[in-house]
């Protein structure tokens, strides 16, 4: 059978966050645009990340925080409704059924196409039978996907991925939970309160390593008194799962110096129903044709500030979102589509100068040199820019300032023994903040301000004069500023 074949300004594969925004930023820029997606409109974040995710941690933080206030601890002692909480969270992730993001599709005016795209050279895509061409771009937002390390076993003993952490029906009776970033905390905080008894186990020597140390630190503490069984400083070396509905055989490096709470086996051996692999992301590249455009399949794409991928010449191919690997984070990757797309319909017009310095209408900045991000464990942890380590070893003068926050009189309102916080990392050359720390329940939502300091360059002598509500835990920032000023 023929192909068939049609023409658009644009082109977008995945039809993720990164990739709707792009295709909507370069739709109201005037182009024509059609977006191809093989599985379901709004991607990962949508239906195994972000939303499901969110959805089974809020009632968990939720409840920790009503434990703590007078009047209410009593009516929040017992255990979560277990099937509710995961009734909640199907909902959140709209049933795994896309039908909301392609009405928005359909009403932006953007043209959608199922199937699993591949590029076939300069500015054309297959999917399927059809052939597309992109008269201006072609834009690859099609995510990552979680890596599996290559553990003898490990790919026979049907491990759960986030995938799974985020979608499963039931709750499992043990899990184990392989890698103490951002995924296996935070999903290690909501299967737990969920019922599970959970091990975490950690490579390094402790949780969210590329946050401040005493994030990991207040969450791992706090994890353990929930019941978690923490390991650090551990490898797994073998899976085993002998019967396909049998338990699962987790062998270690190291020897256990205690056993999960419901687990049978101990020492080198930790037997559990599930085992959740959350050791990081590799890139969707491996069957997208980039061998057509002269790139290594299943390489993360290596871009410029504007999103434009560099070592392919022409300046049509952009790479946005996780696919990237700049800062694998939904608003992140929604941040580059906007840039991209802006700089998409630049391109597309002819204009001759972009404004593509730092902080530029055509250049990503701020995924770089201000990210921000919440892991919403229990306590929240969020940070903005660089930790203190990082800002040293970026080679600036710094000065670092902590704060207790249950010290402030909002944290100690919102919950009895309040434990949290916070960190600011001054430059002093130039007297603005480098990065913010904050640690504790709530503190996802005091996130944003740091981040319009951060991001604003506000100096420390004008910061002064924004003045925190009392009695909020915003008045941290007081306690900061008036440690800093002396
Ligand atoms: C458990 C978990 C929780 C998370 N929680 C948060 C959070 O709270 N906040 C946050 O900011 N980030 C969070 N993230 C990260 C966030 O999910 C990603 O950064 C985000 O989804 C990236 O968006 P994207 O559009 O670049 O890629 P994706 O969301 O992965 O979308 C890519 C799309 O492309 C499609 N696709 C891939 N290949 C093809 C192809 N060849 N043809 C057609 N379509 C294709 C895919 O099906 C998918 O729909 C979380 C991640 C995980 C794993
Ligand atoms: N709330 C949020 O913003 C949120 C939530 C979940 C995920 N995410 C994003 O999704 C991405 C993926 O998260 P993630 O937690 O999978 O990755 P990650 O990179 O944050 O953490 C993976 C951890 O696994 C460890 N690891 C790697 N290989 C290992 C092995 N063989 N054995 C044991 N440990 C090993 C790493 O040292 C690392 O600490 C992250 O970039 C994160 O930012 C964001």
């Amino acid at each position: 059978m023929a192909a068939t074949e049609a023409t658009h300004d644009v082109l977008v594969l995945g039809a993720g966050p990164t990739g709707e925004n792009v295709a909507d930023r370069a739709h109201a820029a005037g182009l024509s645009v059609a977006i191809m997606e093989s599985e379901l409109v709004g991607g990962e974040c949508s239906y195994w990340a972000c939303m499901p995710s969110k959805a089974l941690l809020r009632p968990v933080t939720a409840r920790s925080e009503a434990r703590r206030v007078p009047g209410l601890a009593d009516a929040a002692a017992g255990p979560l409704d277990a099937p509710a909480v995961l009734g909640h969270r199907d909902a959140f992730a709209s049933y795994w059924k896309d039908d909301g993001q392609v009405r928005w599709l359909e009403t932006a005016g953007i043209e959608l196409v199922r199937g699993h795209a591949r590029l076939a050279g300069p500015r054309q895509v297959a999917v399927g039978d059809r052939v597309l061409r992109a008269r201006h771009a072609v834009a690859v937002c099609t995510g990552s996907r979680p890596v599996l390390p290559g553990i003898p076993g490990l790919a026979d003993a049907r491990p759960w991925t986030s995938r799974d952490a985020t979608s499963a029906k039931t709750v499992p009776g043990r899990l184990v939970v392989v890698g103490g970033g951002v995924v296996g905390v935070e999903m290690a905080t909501a299967w737990r309160a969920l019922g599970a008894s959970v091990t975490l186990l950690v490579r390094g020597d402790g949780l969210l390593p590329r946050m401040e140390p005493f994030a990991g630190h207040l969450v791992a503490e706090s994890l353990a008194e929930a019941g978690v069984f923490l390991r650090t400083g551990v490898e797994v070396t073998e899976v085993r799962r002998e019967a396909p509905d049998g338990p699962v055989t987790v062998v270690l490096e190291s020897t256990a110096s205690g056993a999960p709470e419901g687990a049978t086996g101990s020492g080198d051996e930790i037997v559990a129903d599930e085992l959740l692999i959350a050791t990081g992301r590799a890139p969707r590249t491996d069957d997208l044709g980039l061998e057509t455009v002269g790139l290594a399949p299943g390489s993360w794409l290596r871009v410029d500030d504007s999103c434009l991928v560099t070592d392919v010449p022409g300046g049509w191919l952009y790479g946005v979102g996780d696919v990237n690997h700049r800062a694998l984070l939904t608003h992140q990757g929604k941040y580059q589509a906007r840039i991209a797309g802006a700089a998409i319909a630049a391109r597309a017009r002819n204009v001759p100068i972009l404004d593509h310095g730092p902080w530029g209408a055509h250049a990503a900045t701020a995924d770089t040199a201000a990210v921000p991000q919440v892991v919403f464990s229990d306590p929240e942890a969020a940070s903005v820019g660089l930790t203190a380590a990082a800002a040293e070893r970026a080679g600036h003068r710094v000065r670092v300032i902590d704060q207790d926050i249950g010290a402030v009189a909002g944290a100690a309102l919102y919950t009895d023994g309040y434990r949290g916080r916070a960190r600011m990392v001054v430059d002093l050359d130039r007297e603005v903040l480098l990065g913010v720390t904050f640690v504790g329940p709530g503190v996802g939502e005091l996130l944003h301000s740091a981040t319009v300091a951060v991001v604003g360059e506000i100096p420390i002598e004008r910061l002064w004069h924004a003045v925190p509500a009392y009695p909020t835990i915003s008045e941290v920032w007081l306690r900061l500023l008036e440690s800093y000023r002396g």
